[in-house]
């Protein structure tokens, strides 16, 4: 089922928790809404389930409006499953009785409610802990039963609120490939809430920066991180360093800076202009230039990360330190010739300047 979210506003008190969001989530996509603690991810999600009402806009699935000024449809006529990090289980049934039940306070008859469980359990995996009581189940497996359950309830759309917030980084990894076979096994349009850029990173189609209320970036995982629109999303999505530049000339897809007195060539959005802007250097932007030619840069600090270091880079003409890493350790006080690829300006010019 597609979600659209049209200009919806929610306050608590004086505190606007939703400040006009906008977001159209295509039918059987996997979308991440990412942001910091306190910017309205988990009230979102809470508006779209119904369990929250709206102040203003209008939420549609699967083209029905379920919420609009003074309408709210409740949440059981949604056809959302929610998936929480707490799993929400009863501790006295089986792992399959929790599977059935919704289809039980549904009036399923008592044949298809069987075929149904097994057919879910298989889905997650899970057949073989059928009789085992939630207490009895790793976290993962946990979460594998909310997700069956949400499949029971005949949910055309889930929604998670950052349903692996409790689990160990070992078992996180195997859950995010479990959640991945999920949706590609169950088709059901997926929003899942996360503050870890990394799971946004590994899970999604798509991508929404949330932040302080507002949507600041929808876009495929790829994209948010080589070509951020703001100054925000750059310093939110990955490493990066932020440098003022010149923009001499620009031409199809790339802009001629002046980087501390150096001329290179990066890549910048289609209306970029000449005049000052802020240049995102990934760390892998910066690599050793062969031959001794190139910026000059001096070692300020280096941080070990296993297999690699980080290396902050000072250079004469600019104020702050650049960020690259580097396959071997280097001392403070050692210089290195840079080469700097690519790059990218980013598009809010006026932001820098000001
Ligand atoms: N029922 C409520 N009454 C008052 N304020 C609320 C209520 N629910 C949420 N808020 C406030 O709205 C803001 C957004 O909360 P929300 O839970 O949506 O954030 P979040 O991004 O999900 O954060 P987290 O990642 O920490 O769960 C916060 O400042 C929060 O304190």
């Amino acid at each position: 089922m597609s979600i659209e979210i049209a200009s919806v506003t929610k306050s608590f008190g004086s505190h606007k928790a939703l400040k006009d969001v906008s977001l159209s989530i295509p039918d059987g996509t996997f979308f991440v809404v990412l942001g910091p603690s306190g910017c309205g991810k988990s009230t979102l999600l809470r508006t779209i389930a119904g369990l929250e009402p709206i102040d203003s806009g209008e939420i549609a699935l699967g083209g029905e409006t379920v919420a609009r000024d003074g309408y709210h449809l409740e949440p059981e006529r949604r056809k959302t499953g929610v998936v929480f990090q707490s799993y929400a289980l009863w501790p006295h049934m089986s792992v399959a009785a929790n599977v059935a039940f919704p289809m039980e306070t549904a009036g399923l008859k008592t044949a298809d409610i069987k075929s149904r469980t097994n057919e879910h359990l298989a889905t997650v995996e899970l057949t073989a802990f059928r009789d085992r009581k939630p207490a009895d189940l790793s976290g993962g497996q946990r979460q594998r039963v909310a997700l069956a359950r949400c499949l029971a309830q005949g949910a055309k759309t889930v929604l998670m609120d950052e349903p692996l917030a409790n689990l160990d980084p070992h078992l996180r990894g195997a859950m995010e490939e479990e959640l991945a076979a999920f949706h590609k096994a169950s088709g059901a349009t997926t929003l899942f809430i996360t503050h870890d850029q990394r799971e946004a990173m590994a899970l999604a189609d798509q991508v929404a920066v949330m932040w302080d209320g507002e949507i600041l970036q929808v876009a495929e995982p790829d994209v948010l991180y080589r070509r951020p629109t703001s100054r925000r999303v750059a310093g939110f999505i990955g490493r990066s360093s932020l440098v003022g530049v010149e923009v001499n000339h620009v031409e199809a897809g790339y802009a001629n800076v002046t980087l501390a007195a150096h001329r290179i060539d990066v890549d910048c959005p289609n209306d970029t202009r000449t005049g000052s802007a802020t240049l995102m250097l990934r760390p892998e932007h910066l690599v050793p230039s062969v031959g001794g030619h190139g910026l000059k840069a001096n070692v300020e600090r280096t941080i070990y990360r296993g297999g690699f270091w980080e290396v902050f880079v000072a250079i004469e003409g600019l104020t702050e330190p650049l960020l690259m890493t580097l396959n071997r350790p280097a001392a403070p006080g050692e210089t290195l010739f840079l080469d700097i690829l690519r790059g990218w300006i980013l598009p809010e010019q006026l932001a820098f300047s000001s």
